[in-house]
């Protein structure tokens, strides 16, 4: 059972107070049941600086979907409204919008198409579409964002951080570093992203992974300081588990203490018919380190022990360290490919808090409001053209080159299929100079992007497994291209309007800035 404080923390109050004090206006004017039509959209890939990201992967929709399966107005929370007050002590909220709200689920009359989690996703590209009620699609505005603009973030950092490490394993460690209890929603994306497990056992326990880890250097410490020494602590912990042995050898002298020390105790785990599996170093070159120790587990007869490093990674201090094991290798006689496929890497602060860029600028604006049965196309006019908003009921698909590569996202109106055409006449979503028109020939494939998740307030979609949804991750992140892949400095990913919508956007700007609307 969920305390009070949890209720009203995490339930349908998880919103910002606008949403309700809008929610009542609406209700007031008798439009709360219009239909109305939102998008969800980012405008800008993860900017770390030096080293903008060129994709991002979607992560978040299940955990948002379990958030709208509790996101109704119980008594406790209809009480706590009633007792808004303004600056004159007038309730905030009226009795007759409370009685409204009373009893509601968040996903009243809602229906959501989304971008399957796991899939590759680009800015402007509607992520989700959220049709339903006024009252209900403004509602869930907060807590869509937030569970979708994190979980985004982290999966993208760590599909960078993954794809840095050439294929070896990745470990979640930042759960003590991570934005409070921002802890599993990131220890689900980075899985999402492209982390083989994490540290965070409740998460791992949630989402059905073995917990993954080593031990820390005040285990040794505290051994130590009991009047033991750093192969007891060793032995001690190799014995209670013999077959999921990481000895972390960096507390005293990495190579003439750590090392030495665990070979002794893989040997006696090795003579008691064991697999030790490795070794975790945490600080100093790791590049360097990592020859030295191979070298020392080599010649002691352990060519397969596992190598985990950690301290601060991140994809470029990942690169770096490949970068530099490639170039020295072969000076120490060691092949660098099979060096390389023996590391794994722990990766905490880094990760979780997705260093350089703190959040994914994802919007959630509506686009459509229907009126005697049709919709009508809604639009927001910026001095700024990127955010002058694609207006209407829209499509999204996906088109694919010959070489079954990715090459461009495009956006259409409702009615139109992509499927069909002989050629695709593309536009820019805000540059008219820049156009392309794509011939069946050069296409491979036209898919659409959107699930129907919720339907009429009923959910309608069968949830992936994580392991799927890895799976969705691995196989769009191959379907781009090279240039679209890179860490630094990435192609620009097209991402497109339809003629159709084009021109409806347009004529809309043109009405709006002529004063004929508005
Ligand atoms: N060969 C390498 N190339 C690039 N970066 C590296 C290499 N080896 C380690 N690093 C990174 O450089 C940083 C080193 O930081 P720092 O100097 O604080 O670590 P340290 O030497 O281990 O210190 P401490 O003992 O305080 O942990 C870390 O982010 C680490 O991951
Ligand atoms: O560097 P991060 O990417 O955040 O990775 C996690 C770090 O957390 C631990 O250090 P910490 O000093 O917290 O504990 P320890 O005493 O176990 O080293 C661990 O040893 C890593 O260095
Ligand atoms: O298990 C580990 O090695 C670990 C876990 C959390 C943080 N740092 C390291």
């Amino acid at each position: 059972m969920k305390s009070q404080q949890q209720q009203f923390a995490e339930g349908v109050l998880f919103t910002d107070f606008y949403q309700l004090t809008m929610a009542q206006v609406y209700h007031r004017m008798g439009i709360h049941e219009s239909k109305a039509q939102f998008d969800y959209f980012f405008r800008s890939y993860p900017d770390y600086g030096i080293h903008q990201a060129g994709y991002c992967v979607n992560a978040g929709l299940e955990t948002f979907m379990d958030w709208v399966s509790e996101a109704y107005f119980k008594e406790s929370e209809i009480d706590y409204l009633r007792n808004l007050k303004d600056a004159n002590g007038r309730a905030m909220f009226t009795p007759e919008f409370l009685k409204y709200l009373q009893g509601q689920s968040v996903a009243t009359g809602l229906t959501l198409r989304a971008v399957p989690e796991g899939r590759v996703i680009h800015p402007y590209v509607p992520n989700a579409i959220v049709e339903g009620p006024l009252i209900f699609a403004q509602l869930i505005e907060t807590s869509l964002l937030n569970h979708l603009n994190y979980q985004t973030l982290i999966a993208t950092k760590a599909a960078r951080i993954y794809e840095s490490g050439m294929g070896q394993a990745m470990l979640e460690f930042g759960l003590r570093r991570a934005q409070d209890r921002s802890g599993f929603a990131g220890a689900r994306a980075a899985i999402i992203g492209g982390a083989a497990g994490t540290s965070n056992v409740g998460a791992s326990a949630v989402l059905g992974y073995q917990p993954s880890g080593t031990h820390a250097h005040s285990m040794i410490q505290a051994i130590v300081a009991m009047g033991g020494t750093e192969l007891d602590a060793f032995e001690a912990y190799a014995e209670s588990y013999p077959d999921a042995c990481i000895l972390l050898v960096d507390t005293y002298d990495t190579l003439n203490s750590g090392i030495p020390n665990a070979i002794k105790v893989f040997e006696k785990l090795k003579a008691q018919g064991h697999k030790p599996v490795g070794i975790r170093m945490d600080s100093g070159d790791l590049a360097f380190l990592t020859i030295q120790a191979a070298l020392m587990l080599n010649k002691a007869g352990f060519p397969d022990t596992k190598i985990v490093l950690s301290n601060q990674m991140d994809e470029l201090v990942i690169w770096q360290i490949i970068t530099q094991i490639k170039e020295e290798s072969a000076r120490y006689g060691l092949d660098a490919d099979n060096l390389i496929s023996r590391l794994a890497y722990g990766v905490g602060t880094r990760l979780i808090t997705s260093e350089g860029d703190p959040a994914l600028d994802g919007v959630f604006k509506l686009v459509a409001m229907q009126q005697d049965n049709a919709w009508v196309p809604a639009i927001k006019i910026s001095e700024n053209p990127e955010k002058t908003l694609n207006p209407g009921y829209k499509k999204i698909w996906r088109l694919y080159d010959q070489s079954q590569k990715a090459i461009a996202d495009v956006l259409s109106l409702e009615g139109e299929d992509l499927c069909h055409l002989e050629a695709i006449h593309l536009h820019h979503p805000t540059d008219q100079t820049k156009q392309r028109v794509l011939n069946c020939a050069q296409i491979s494939k036209v898919e659409k992007l959107h699930e129907t998740i919720l339907e009429d307030g009923k959910l309608v979609y069968e949830f992936p497994t994580l392991e799927q949804i890895r799976q969705t991750r691995a196989d769009d992140i191959q379907r781009l291209h090279s240039g679209v892949r890179r860490l630094m400095n990435p192609h620009n990913y097209h991402v497109s309007l339809t003629d159709k919508l084009w021109n409806l956007k347009e004529e809309l700007i043109f009405q709006y800035t002529n004063g004929t609307k508005g």
